[in-house]
């Protein structure tokens, strides 16, 4: 791989500041999803490792806790700073196991440091309170301390933001944590907690083990240790841990999976309409939870908007991450182009009509679709895509539209466009979602607090809000006298 600076490339765990393989030897192979060659291996990793890095979590968690805030922050400031001097390396890793455009790899190291950042903020304002006692002789206080130790487990869409997004607010409270990363993009998260190490952070406080899923999930969800589990992807793998967890009665987070309707009312501006639609539906292929999976455009405005949006998708470049021209990479395997394919399928079978695209190319290459005249029927409407396929279908009142965009049992994100000020706040207030764009379709910036409800999981990242998933608030009640 052509890196500046070729240490990055780890193909080891991180347990405890040591670097380490698998203890019976055993590899995965990972593969750049747009060649399909083999980019290198890392350990297939179990449960005894998972042990042995919870047990180094639990064993720096004492210093790293004790740590005064503001030496905690310093240590979160040089982790982003380092990100940023590593940018262009830290990309050229992401597009190669994830395939992701580099344009957009870059970005995603910007919005992971950006979290480090915010949280490093965020790390001197863990403030408690003083209650006025209805007892004179008493005193009333409450202070926040940190969770202890916690584990994340990360997807392969977004493989640096999600670890940032976790691990930022974790150390900030002066948590410690054992990450495992998807088996399919394990790079990243090794070459960020290298950076980690540089910028400081002691040995054992955040440690990496790749391999086995099911075995260091159990392992994880079954250890008395490990108080918390933060947790994004996909919904089934969410309520299967959320149950595991339930044993040793762990604080969770989860980041789900998403069904995100993308409304075009007749008032709206149509051009701005499709370009936010560009960037809600193919960003990262389509493959990421908040893209848009229905899209409703009124009757009145539907052919125009089809025509203007059909074009600028027939138009997007696919090709290899690494191309500069590139817009639009590769799927992240085979099983994610057959599902793509087997919701185009269904819908043309039901009296879909394909605009354009569809096309399957050699790899996991797929060329960006739209499908008109879409129904409720069809598996578009009920399964989140996760991939470059956007469905229109059509609505004729705003109660149609909000009946039809919460008919699901997803809640993540949600976007509309119209220029009705009533219009706004109805809509905002009537959608069963825990994020919604109006007249925006990219909401995500860590400043803003970032989560679903129903099948989109539980707790928000990012905001003020994203650090209390982290902390345990303590009452302390003082008699004086
Ligand atoms: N809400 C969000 O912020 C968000 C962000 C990204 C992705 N997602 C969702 O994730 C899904 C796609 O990502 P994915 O394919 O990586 O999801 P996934 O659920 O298959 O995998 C996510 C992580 O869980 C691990 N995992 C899988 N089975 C496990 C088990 N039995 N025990 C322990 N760990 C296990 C995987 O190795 C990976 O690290 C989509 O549904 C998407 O909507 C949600
Ligand atoms: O897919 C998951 C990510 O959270 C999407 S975003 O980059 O935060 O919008």
């Amino acid at each position: 791989m052509n890196l500046n600076d070729s240490s990055l490339f780890h193909s080891q765990c991180l347990i405890g500041g040591q670097w380490v393989d698998a203890d019976n030897g055993q590899t995965d192979n990972i593969d750049n999803p747009a060649t399909g060659e083999i980019i290198g291996t890392v350990p297939r990793a179990g449960t005894a490792e998972t042990a042995r890095a919870i047990s180094a979590a639990e064993q720096a968690l004492p210093e790293w806790r004790a740590r005064p805030a503001k030496e905690r922050a310093a240590a979160l400031r040089r982790w982003h700073d380092l990100m940023l001097t590593h940018q262009e390396d830290l990309a050229r890793l992401m597009t190669a196991e994830q395939g992701k455009p580099l344009a957009e790899a870059r970005g995603e190291i910007g919005f992971a440091a950006s979290f480090l950042e915010w949280f490093a903020e965020e790390a001197r304002r863990l403030y408690g309170d003083v209650i006025p006692s209805p007892n004179p002789a008493n005193r009333l206080l409450v202070i926040k301390q940190p969770v202890g130790v916690c584990a994340a487990i990360t997807p392969w869409n977004f493989p640096s933001a999600m670890i940032a997004r976790k691990a930022g607010p974790a150390l900030a409270a002066g948590c410690t944590i054992v990450i495992k990363p998807a088996q399919q993009t394990p790079y990243s998260a090794l070459a960020m907690a290298d950076l980690a190490e540089r910028a400081g952070i002691p040995a054992g406080v955040i440690n990496v083990v790749t391999g086995d899923a099911p075995a260091i999930g159990k392992a994880i969800t079954d250890s008395p240790v490990v108080r918390k589990l933060t947790f994004t992807g996909s919904t089934p793998v969410g309520k299967l841990l959320m149950s595991q967890s339930a044993q040793t009665m762990k604080k969770v987070s989860m980041e789900l999976g998403g069904n995100a309707p993308f409304i075009v009312f007749e008032d709206a501006d149509l051009d701005k309409a499709v370009e936010g639609l560009m960037v809600a539906k193919y960003r990262n292929a389509g493959q990421t939870c908040v893209c848009a999976n229905r899209i409703f455009v009124q009757d009145s405005v539907h052919d125009a908007f089809a025509e203007k949006f059909a074009a600028r998708v027939a138009a997007l470049k696919v090709g290899p991450g690494h191309k500069d021209d590139t817009q639009v990479g590769p799927l992240i395997d085979q099983r994610a182009v057959d599902k793509v394919e087997k919701q185009l399928q269904d819908a043309q079978a039901r009296g879909g009509r394909l605009v354009c695209g569809g096309e399957r190319l050699e790899g996991n290459f797929m060329t960006p679709s739209v499908i008109a005249r879409a129904t409720p029927d069809m598996l578009c409407f009920r399964e989140e895509t996760f991939g470059p396929m956007a469905p229109l279908f059509r609505f004729s009142t705003e109660e149609e539209a909000i009946r039809l965009a919460n008919d699901t049992e997803f809640g993540l994100a949600a976007y509309f466009y119209t220029r009705d000020l009533g219009r706004t706040w109805r809509v905002s207030e009537a959608l069963e979602y825990g994020m919604v764009g109006i007249n925006n379709g990219h909401v995500s910036t860590c400043e803003a607090p970032f989560g679903g409800i129903k099948d989109s999981g539980l707790g928000r990242e990012g905001s003020k809000y994203g650090i209390d998933d982290y902390v345990e608030t303590k009452y302390l009640c003082m008699t004086v006298d």
